[in-house]
């Protein structure tokens, strides 16, 4: 395997300002000068191979056919949101294809009826089972055709009596909320005056919180694929197939973290992907520069030679030799053919020998030399420094990488670690696929592109096909920047104690947003077009966009967020410069085809050229120095050079992950990843957006990526208040939802959404309040509380009340979504709430004030050995110190509360039962952060207690002694409560 190794290293010089070098000078042999790169684009490939330089000269040969939509001309087709019943199409009402009133037409109406009626029969003897797929049959071709002409996919809108209710209680509670309001904010309570004045804001808060959250579920839709159409239409048994290439990106950052063997298992997921092989390749980026990464890599594209032929052969799943071995199948019950089981014997003991393979190299990798590690070829390895080492990239596998046990090629994997230098910011995850987009782009240029995190493997094989029934639509494809699949994980516990599913965000408001601009983006599990990288708008649609504000109140948002922009835009003329700048300036945000449709048209000849050059110097600032890229970003179909040398192409990659390519160009600003926060993917698909893309959610039977959770409650608190970190610096930074892209093509209701998924940390200062206030009208005296009772249900326990409502209405396949699902969920809200998001918050507003760095803490993957031990591991964090003192306190409010109710006698008894109950509130709401942390040794650190106890009792003490909600002359001590009542 060290074979394929030596001659297709390359490791960069340590250059600090590589681009520098390898700019406009051109000291590159066969790559482009800067200038001739937009006269050459006829040069570069679109739908050619590379076969002029002899395979064993190089490690890579780009070879892409050109893809996607051009060669395939968009058929007229029904619209697509109207109901289609798969595969019987009545041409009558496919007026256009057939020429309605002609004789033909009726012919083959004759024809068509004739065959419809066979077709009835073989179905109903069953012989015509797989009709569809072989088509050998020269007569059944006129169906195939229909059924090729077919949308990709259909929207299915929930039906309006299951949505109808749940919209009827939005409004009642609105309404409600308006009268409770009015009587809350006219009637202060001047014995406590701060008390009421803490609980209306809180109730305002919470009230905001909730429109924000409840209005972009209005209008929920489904979507359904039709993955037989498009095989038909693009992937034609005996003939080339015509689906479009996807690069696969997978980040890992840290070896120990995130097991090279989970890392390994999503490679080999990709690589045997349900896909025509040379339009898949994968790349890898390392952001820990860690040779373990790099062997485990290795030692994967080998056994991957015998991994992927046997997926193909039987047509497994899932594709990770891990997942798919841990399955029980029933070998009688399946009938399986002999020879399968056999094979399948040989391959699991191939893999278990991988396994220890694999598990060698991570205890190799415990302790590292004093020299550091060192390549098997001698070479030292050169990532020994992690924070400054310069670039390197490692092709695997593809044309030239050796081929499986069954003489096929295989899909390329490429191993990328980019440049780090001391005073760069590398961006983190954000950075790393920044760098991805550049290599891939350089490398093979495929038009969509999918990114993994390394523990999301593929579920489902089909998975990259059900994203092209939208992205190769010629109806509904061209405007999607993005298809996202729902977050689905293994090894969760049967209570999925810390709501890790997220089922409620997943299963609900990614479905509601789908019917406004499309769900946004998490991260991972995500097909998305190349060019909407880039940074363009998304094309303007042929006909004038009636774009209203696609439900609730439009004369409330659209005159000030929404409505017609696109067509507004032209006219309007912005007054500042300032204002200037918020409306994106629409001719360079053109697509590259029309870019370069103003060229043509500019002038002929020389004038041509000069205006060619100003446009690769425009776009040579926006994408950076690099020729080859930027000639590659014009290429909406993606493709490479043809004329470059693979070995120069290599160059090129190197030089494009280098640290200061980005130095002064849009990336992470417009460009690619965004930068800025730790949740890089909110932001991402926030500007994309903003470019007025939509995208789409697509919700697969089988699910299409799976991955790992954390499941002992410190990681999962720690990843919490990551992205809650992460929401409160886009809060605090320029791309803000709440001030930005107005005049974009972002919907008000999208808006909402994103406004929601920033400001939420903040919710937890109220809730805060509200968790502590129970405890504290236990403490005090009858009338007061009563009054402040009242207050209580009517937000918080509504907020929960509609979110409940909300899941009786909606069906997920049939079965209604758990109460414990929305539960879990509740209780989430409020675990998290009172210590991640509160500390996130503060963590947020240090790096405002003092300019302190947030780092990215990667979440801990389990290894898959033992079942649920991680649930039940303690590791402190000061994010455990806020439940913990809340949990205390509204204990004692409890005992402090009865004993009181004792002392008092029978009248403080009904006040009393109020106040237990939200002390109760409190507490149920905590009950599983209760749970992880006694443990399941039913031992809790001392360290907890002693300082949970200690704040709860100042605490106490403080409310006691000074009753700071409680004017001065009036403020009784505990003692004497009851005693004294006016
Ligand atoms: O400097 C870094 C840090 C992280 N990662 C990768 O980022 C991914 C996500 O990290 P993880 O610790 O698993 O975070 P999660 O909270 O589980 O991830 C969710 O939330 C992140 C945003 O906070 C998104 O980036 C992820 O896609 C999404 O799955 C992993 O593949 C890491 O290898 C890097 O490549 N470079
Ligand atoms: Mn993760």
């Amino acid at each position: 395997m060290w074979r394929d190794r030596n001659d297709s290293q390359y490791v960069a010089e340590s250059k600090l300002h590589a681009h520098m070098s390898y700019g406009r000078d051109g000291d590159l042999d066969g790559v482009p000068q800067p200038f001739q790169a937009i006269p050459n684009v006829p040069l570069l490939t679109n739908g050619q191979m590379v076969d002029d330089i002899p395979p064993e000269q190089h490690a890579l040969v780009p070879s892409f056919m050109g893809g996607g939509g051009k060669r395939i001309h968009p058929l007229p087709y029904a619209d697509p949101n109207l109901p289609v019943q798969p595969r019987s199409m009545d041409p009558s009402k496919d007026l256009a294809a057939y020429g309605y009133g002609s004789v033909a037409w009726k012919e083959r109406m004759e024809s068509w009826k004739q065959k419809q009626e066979r077709l009835h029969q073989m179905r109903n003897d069953g012989s015509g089972k797989d009709w569809d797929g072989d088509g050998d049959d020269a007569d059944l071709d006129l169906p195939l055709m229909d059924e090729a002409r077919q949308p990709l996919s259909r929207k299915i809108p929930i039906p309006s009596s299951q949505i109808n209710p749940y919209r009827m209680i939005i409004i009642i509670r609105l309404v409600v909320l308006g009268f409770f309001f009015h009587y809350r904010v006219m009637h202060p309570v001047p014995d406590a005056f701060a008390l009421w004045l803490i609980s209306v804001i809180c109730e305002i808060w919470f009230a905001m919180s909730w429109i924000l959250d409840q209005f972009p579920k209005w209008l929920p839709i489904e979507r359904e694929t039709y993955l037989d159409r498009l095989t038909l239409r693009f992937d034609k048994e005996g003939q080339q197939s015509q689906l479009a290439p996807v690069d696969f990106f997978v980040s890992t950052v840290d070896p120990l973290k995130e097991p090279p063997l989970v890392t390994a298992n999503t490679v080999l997921s990709i690589l045997a992907v349900d896909y025509p092989l040379d339009m898949v390749s994968c790349y890898v980026s390392d952001d820990g520069a860690a040779m373990l990464t790099f062997e485990a890599l290795s030692e994967t594209s080998e056994f991957a030679k015998k991994w992927v032929p046997f997926c193909k052969r039987y047509r497994l799943e899932p594709r990770a030799p891990e997942w798919y071995f841990q399955q029980k199948i029933d070998y009688l019950k399946d009938k399986v053919e002999p020879n399968f089981i056999r094979e399948r014997r040989a391959m699991k003991r191939e893999y278990e020998e991988f396994k220890v393979r694999i598990n060698a190299l991570v205890a190799k990798a415990q302790k590292v030399p004093e020299e550091g590690w060192t390549m098997q070829d001698g070479t030292p390895w050169p990532g020994n420094n992690v924070r400054d080492h310069p670039g390197m990239i490692q092709v695997f596998l593809g044309q030239s990488g050796g081929h499986d046990v069954e003489g096929n090629e295989l899909p390329r994997l490429v191993y990328v670690l980019r440049e780090k230098r001391p005073g760069y910011n590398h961006h983190k995850k954000a950075g790393a696929m920044n760098a991805l987009v550049r290599v891939s782009a350089v490398l093979s240029n495929a038009p969509y592109l999918l990114n993994l995190d390394c523990d999301h493997y593929i579920n489902n094989s089909k998975a990259i096909k059900e994203a092209m029934c939208f992205m190769m639509d010629p109806l509904v494809g061209k405007k999607v920047c993005y298809v996202q699949f729902p977050q689905r994980f293994d090894g969760i516990d049967r209570h999925d104690r810390y709501a890790n599913r997220n089922v409620v965000f997943f299963d609900i408001n990614m479905k509601g947003l789908d019917g406004i601009q499309g769900p946004i983006y998490v991260g991972t599990g995500c097909v998305f077009r190349r060019q909407a990288l880039y940074g363009y708008d998304a094309p303007k649609s042929k006909k004038p966009p009636s774009r209203t504000c696609n439900c609730w109140p439009k004369w409330c948002f659209c005159c000030c967020c929404c409505g017609n922009r696109t067509n507004k835009k032209k006219t309007m003329k912005p007054k500042t410069e300032k204002k200037k700048r918020l409306f994106f300036k629409r001719a360079e945000n053109q697509s590259p085809a029309y870019a370069l449709g103003q060229i043509d048209e500019a002038a002929p000849g020389a004038e041509n050229e000069k205006a060619g050059i100003v446009n690769q110097q425009k776009l040579e600032k926006k994408f950076g120095q690099s020729s080859v890229f930027v000639a590659s970003t014009l290429l909406e179909n993606g493709g490479t050079l043809k004329s470059a040398s693979p070995a120069s192409l290599l160059k090129e990659a190197i030089h494009v992950i280098s640290c200061g390519y980005e130095d002064k160009t849009d990336w992470g600003k417009e460009i690619g990843w965004i930068y800025g926060s730790v949740t890089e993917d909110i932001l991402t698909g926030f500007k994309m957006h903003c470019h007025g893309w939509r995208s789409i959610y697509c919700i697969p039977k089988r699910a299409a990526f799976k991955g790992s959770a954390p499941l002992n409650l410190s990681d999962r608190l720690n990843q919490v208040l990551r992205w809650a970190l992460g929401s409160v610096e886009i809060f605090f930074s320029n791309h803000c939802p709440l001030w930005y892209g107005y005049g974009g093509g972002l919907k008000c209701l999208e808006r909402f959404s994103y406004i929601n998924s920033i400001v939420y940390p903040f919710t937890s200062i109220p809730l805060l309040a509200y968790c502590t206030l129970p405890a504290n009208l236990v403490c005090r005296r009858g009338n007061l509380s009563l009054r402040s009772l009242a207050t209580l249900p009517a937000s918080g326990s509504c907020h929960f009340l509609s979110a409940f409502l909300l899941q009786a209405f909606w069906k997920r396949d049939g079965v209604v979504l758990g109460i414990d699902d929305w539960w879990r969920n509740e209780q989430f809200w409020v675990i998290g709430g009172v210590s991640s998001h509160l500390f996130a918050v503060f963590q947020g507003l240090l790096k405002v004030i003092a300019g302190i760095d947030t780092s990215f803490t990667v979440t801990t993957k389990g290894g898959d050995d033992e079942e649920f031990s991680e649930l039940y591991t303690f590791k402190w964090t000061t994010l455990l110190i806020a439940p913990t003192t809340l949990l205390l306190l509204n204990f004692i409010g409890v005992v402090a509360g009865v004993s009181n109710a004792i002392n008092n006698g029978y009248e403080s008894w009904g006040p009393l039962f109020g106040k237990l109950f939200f002390a109760f509130w409190v507490i149920v709401h905590l009950y599983p952060f209760l749970k992880g942390l006694v443990g399941r040794q039913n031992r809790t650190p001392t360290i907890v207690i002693v300082w949970s106890i200690l704040l709860a009792s100042i605490f106490s003490l403080l409310w006691v002694r000074i009753d700071p909600f409680l004017a001065k002359n009036d403020g009784p001590l505990l003692e004497e409560c009851g005693l004294d009542c006016n």
